[in-house]
């Protein structure tokens, strides 16, 4: 309420009369076409009422502003007293929590308003380029997005060029000067100095400045573009702000820090802590409160409001005053105050759209989405390194996997205790046929070979007693032999069984020999000592299956998965924190097409990842493949599909890299473990069966394999099920991603 009061206190009259004397007077060059009574037509921009927090900060505060049509209104105010904020409610990337704005006669963002859109330009203040980008990569970027021929495009990025006296159109935005942002030179010295020494820095903010001009648009909305500009381009670009809005079609508002400038503007607005303390053109302010400058004059202003607020007294001082005249008794308290947008309290209309334009609205433009398509194909074309290793590294995850996983041990040591003596006894050919590559056999006496399989030397101690090869014979061909024979005609084995993966292969390596072993001796008469279970040929796969035939199918998914996550989890963040979201969607650019374009282009780098990784699985590593190869790589297509979703709704959600990377890393390893992957699902527990069931890639990878080692089609059940739990997941992140994208932007 104080607020509001202070801001009516001061808010000083402005008609059509005083603007004339602004034109005669020459303080800025007036137009004889512009309208000078902006209470008579549509204002550009009318907000009413406005209010906005960041949470408990309350930045915008029951503001009214009224930017007439065909004029540049200068936004004045201390740091952080809310210029970006209002900015960014006007062009509508923040919503506000009360009151009412209407950009060029519509609500931003209203359905089938050009704001967002080509009718309005945006320059944000934290520039919001693309460093991959040339200088003409970003023109041309927007020029697309606005729909401009290419012959239209190419005429205003000559003209932009020149004008704003940018470097070579070929240079690279991440290697332009950044200027500097805060605190430039100020004074006539220094900016004389700078003027002489030709200092042209700001080249970054140039070119988001001609970014925001590209497209001639009817409404202008500048958030600090003359920081960090040398004093000459300065007055340049005011001077093209002063044409452009000559003709009365095309409105600016604009922020500054060097509130002098902003003289030329036909209107300011003074704001502090959130409201608007007064808003007329820059001389009536000045002559208002009888002050040289307008620095002078909004420094009475403040003073004055805190006057207001506090009810004491105290004396402005270290401003020279125009004449003696205390600004108390220069300002005329009787005038009324100052309504550009007459009627404050007039209701504000209804807007409704046809149900047409609505749909319209609603609907992707191909044109965007091929502009932001075309965007992340020249960013990765910047990084070509960066692009190779991206399609590679899937193909050498696979083959690290098939490398590492599933093979059997190599060089395992295992101790050898033979008590018997003879070259032709039989322990010495059972040892022959021990797969020699898999174990490496260390002769040793009994004490030696326990000593060492203590110490971990040792995997395992193969003992054969003296008699082994004699009570062996007896073993195998007679029908009855006492438990002595047995137990002599038999390799006694210990192991260590802290590593379950080389304890098994011991095993089987030995049981392998032995059959080996049996055969040689025995030859047809070998079945006399087989087991009395017959393991047949598999019907599907074949024995000598490993456990890697087992995980590749499930692997191909997962890597396809995460790193199809790992291409988009930090896509959005990226562009949220460097603003460039904002300035796309500003530039009329719907979350549907951000994400269509995001899903196409990613599309494009998993195609050549499945590629390669498919060659390597198949052809390098000869994994198996008995079913369609098509219903392989559409499989794994759409797992990728669900990745670059999943990785959508991460960035869509989360702001900054470090909780979108803990994010996609802190998911990696629950959904590796519970989708069985690494391991059968029969193993898990319930009820974490039944999540696990419901994760993306536990039926996915099923299906994988079915089709993989089964030969099946889509007639089976375990193999369209993992299709559509695919489909359904892929649509779920798409529509989360659409829609949380939707409200944060
Ligand atoms: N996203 C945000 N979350 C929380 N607070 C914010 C956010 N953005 C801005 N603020 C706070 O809102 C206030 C107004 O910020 P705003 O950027 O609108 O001010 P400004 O007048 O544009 O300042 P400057 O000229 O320095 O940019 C500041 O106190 C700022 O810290």
């Amino acid at each position: 309420m104080a607020a509001d009061a202070a801001g009516d206190v001061h808010k000083v009259p402005f008609d059509g009369t005083e603007m004339d004397e602004r034109c005669t007077e020459g303080m800025m060059k007036c137009d004889s076409e512009a309208p000078l009574s902006p209470g008579s037509m549509e204002p550009a921009i009318r907000c009413r009422d406005v209010c906005r927090s960041y949470g408990k900060l309350k930045v915008l505060n029951n503001l009214n502003l009224t930017v007439p049509q065909g004029h540049i209104y200068g936004l004045l105010g201390p740091s952080g007293c809310g210029k970006t904020t209002l900015l960014k409610c006007i062009v509508g990337t923040l919503k506000i929590s009360r009151g009412h704005i209407r950009v060029l006669g519509k609500p931003p963002a209203f359905p089938g308003h050009g704001v967002p859109g080509k009718m309005v330009g945006y320059m944000p203040q934290d520039l919001a380029l693309y460093d991959e980008f040339t200088i003409s990569d970003t023109l041309w970027f927007f020029g697309r997005i606005h729909g401009l021929s290419s012959k239209d495009t190419q005429a205003r990025i000559e003209f932009l060029i020149d004008f704003l006296n940018l470097p070579q159109r070929t240079s690279l935005v991440r290697n332009l000067s950044t200027g500097h942002e805060r605190g430039p030179p100020q004074g006539v010295i220094a900016e004389a100095q700078a003027a002489c020494t030709n200092v042209s820095g700001g080249q970054r903010r140039r070119v988001s400045l001609s970014a925001a001009l590209l497209q001639n648009p009817q409404l202008l909305i500048l958030d600090e573009p003359t920081v960090g500009v040398d004093p000459i381009l300065r007055a340049k670009i005011w001077q093209h702000l002063v044409e452009i809005v000559k003709g009365g079609q095309v409105s600016v508002i604009i922020t500054t820090h060097y509130i002098e400038e902003a003289r030329q503007a036909n209107v300011v607005g003074l704001m502090r802590n959130g409201s608007l303390l007064a808003e007329a053109p820059p001389d009536v302010v000045m002559k208002q409160h009888c002050a040289a400058t307008l620095e002078c004059a909004f420094l009475q202003l403040c003073e004055s409001s805190d006057l207001i607020l506090s009810k004491s007294s105290s004396s402005p001082d270290g401003c020279q005053k125009e004449g003696s005249q205390s600004s108390e008794s220069c300002r005329d308290e009787s005038q009324p105050i100052l309504s550009l947008g007459s009627g404050l309290d007039t209701e504000e209309p209804k807007f409704t759209a046809d149900w047409r334009v609505r749909v319209r609205h609603v609907l992707p433009r191909w044109r965007n989405i091929a502009a932001l398509m075309i965007k992340t194909m020249v960013r990765m074309k910047r990084m070509p390194g960066f692009l190779c290793f991206q399609f590679l590294l899937p193909a050498i995850q696979i083959s690290l996997m098939c490398l590492c996983i599933g093979g059997d041990p190599k060089g395992i040591p295992v101790a050898v205790v033979n008590n018997e003596t003879s070259e032709s006894s039989l322990s010495r050919s059972l040892l022959s046929f021990l797969d020699n590559s898999s174990m490496h056999q260390v002769a040793l006496s009994h004490s030696e070979a326990f000593a060492g399989i203590r110490d971990g030397e040792y995997w395992g101690v193969l003992g054969f007693g003296k008699n082994f090869s004699s009570y062996l014979m007896k073993r195998m061909l007679q029908s009855s032999v006492s438990l002595e024979i047995v137990e002599g005609g038999s390799v006694h084995v210990w192991q260590d069984f802290t590593n379950l993966q080389i304890a098994l292969m011991l095993q089987k390596k030995l049981q392998e020999a032995f059959k080996a072993l049996v055969k040689n001796k025995l030859g047809s008469m070998s079945y006399l000592v087989s087991l009395p279970i017959k393991f047949e040929e598999p019907i599907y796969g074949s024995n000598s299956t490993d456990f890697s035939t087992f995980v590749t199918p499930g692997a191909i998914l997962s890597i396809t998965f995460y790193l199809a996550v790992g291409l988009t989890a930090l896509s959005f963040v990226l562009e949220r924190k460097e603003g460039l979201l904002d300035r796309c969607w500003v530039a009329g650019v719907s979350s549907l097409e951000t994400m269509f374009a995001h899903l196409f282009s990613q599309l494009f780098v998993i195609s050549v990842q499945i590629i390669l990784l498919l060659l390597f699985t198949l052809l390098v590593f000869k994994i198996p493949n008995e079913g369609s190869l098509f219903l392989v790589i559409l499989l794994i297509v759409l797992q990728g599909v669900a990745g670059i979703s999943f990785g959508l709704v991460i960035s869509a959600a989360l702001d900054d890299e470090q909780s979108a990377n803990q994010a996609a890393l802190g998911i990696f390893y629950p959904n590796l473990i519970i989708s069985g992957i690494l391991w059968p699902v029969e193993c898990i527990p319930y009820p974490l069966r039944y999540i696990s069931l419901v994760l993306p890639q536990t039926y996915a990878s099923e299906a994988l394999r079915c089709i993989m080692y089964r030969g099946w089609g889509l007639s089976h059940m375990m193999v369209w099920r993992g299709f559509a739990v695919t489909l359904g997941w892929n649509t779920f992140f798409l529509i989360l991603a659409t829609v949380i994208l939707k409200l944060r932007t």
